[in-house]
């Protein structure tokens, strides 16, 4: 590991111990309203009771997060969704205070960045922090490595250093050969390529995204999207994610936080959305999931009674439906889930059938 460690770019690799787990980010009680005398609103428990409309209509607030709570975790993928109106630019705004929360507390690596200071948070945003959004925000008149050379340039590093580090950025992306074109020059997705280069060239320990392929064409977009899983598996940085697209949403998000009206519904797996959804709200989003590409083993199986065959194939529980479906129906005997050497379950042709015909059905 050291030594591989030596070999690997220091802008490929998380500055955190993998075996640290301590939260990236933790939110606490945090509330964004906007309107007059905002700050009364989460104080009030009058307030806090109040529906969206109704808190319009007594007081002129609109509150955009309303009591969130949740944690990132080092090298992980968490992706807010909800509809159009639901919070999630209002909330990730606010964890790097581009939007001043009303209460609560964000804390970025132990450190309540709420008290930072106007110094403390340009810091943050040039060297711990980077943004990518929908619009790319490239400046037209500079070539592909000096925007991605840009936010090095203002930290005042040396053009040499800056222009090698932008270029081998721009290379991790796929732009070799674009280095020298003009920002409309190239398709959107390019240009989106150019705005990832452009958050990873500064090497932040938490990148974020505000919709960043929803202008894109469906094809783009997914290439967009392997290409972020692809930089994912290459930097393992941490990336909080936002999607009003729930496949994108299970395609990208180790977690994924729904939001309704400001509100948290649920925070979890796909596998959890897709399994044990909280409410109607979170079943109505997942209902057309093909649920055998989702839910695991773990969501299906049944408990080993008396009669059942014990020498069927042995699965993981967090084998997906979809990977396991051959290997079962093949099976004379059922397969058996088995988690560190113990007999979790049994899952036979029964169970998968069931799976993959809900999942016809629309289930
Ligand atoms: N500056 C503002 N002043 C007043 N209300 C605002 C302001 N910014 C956002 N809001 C309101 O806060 C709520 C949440 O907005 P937000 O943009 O965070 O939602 P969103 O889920 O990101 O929506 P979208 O997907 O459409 O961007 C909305 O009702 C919006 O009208």
């Amino acid at each position: 590991m050291t030594t591989a460690q030596t070999e690997v770019p220091h802008w490929r690799r998380t500055s955190q111990n993998p075996e640290d787990r301590t939260p990236v980010i933790s939110v606490r009680r945090l509330w964004k309203v906007f309107g007059p005398k905002a700050e009364q609103v989460p104080q009030s428990e009058e307030l806090c009771g109040l529906s969206r409309r109704e808190l319009m209509d007594r007081t002129g607030c609109t509150a955009a997060v309303r009591d969130v709570d949740f944690e990132v975790s080092p090298g992980e993928v968490f992706v807010v969704m909800g509809l159009s109106g639901s919070g999630k630019s209002t909330l990730v705004r606010c964890l790097t205070r581009l939007i001043e929360p009303t209460s609560g507390e964000v804390v970025f690596e132990g450190e309540d960045i709420r008290g930072a200071d106007a110094r403390r948070l340009r810091e943050l945003r040039r060297r711990k922090f980077s943004m990518v959004f929908q619009h790319f925000g490239l400046l037209p008149h500079r070539k592909v490595v000096e925007n991605v050379a840009f936010g090095l340039e203002i930290r005042g590093m040396g053009r040499g250093e800056r222009m090698r580090r932008a270029r081998e950025v721009v290379e991790l992306v796929g732009l070799a050969g674009y280095e020298n074109s003009y920002p409309d020059q190239l398709s959107g997705g390019m240009q989106q390529r150019v705005g990832l280069a452009r958050a990873l060239a500064g090497d932040p320990e938490v990148l974020f995204f505000d919709e960043p392929f929803s202008a894109l064409d469906p094809l783009i977009r997914r290439d967009m999207q392997n290409e972020v899983i692809r930089l994912h598996h290459e930097v393992g940085k941490t990336m909080v994610f936002i999607t009003h697209d729930l496949s994108e949403a299970l395609k990208l998000g180790d977690r994924i936080l729904i939001m309704r009206d400001g509100k948290m519904v649920q925070c979890g797996t796909g596998d959890e959305l897709v399994g044990a959804p909280a409410d109607d709200y979170v079943r109505d989003f997942v209902q057309d999931v093909p649920r055998g590409d989702v839910l695991t083993l773990r969501w299906i199986m049944r408990p080993a009674q008396d009669d059942d065959a014990l020498d069927g194939p042995e699965l993981g529980p967090d084998v997906v439906v979809r990977e396991a479906t051959r290997a079962v129906l093949a099976a004379e005997k059922p397969a058996k889930v088995v988690e560190n050497g113990k007999l979790l379950g049994i899952v036979g042709d029964e169970e998968i059938l069931a799976v993959v015909a809900g999942q016809q059905g629309g289930a």
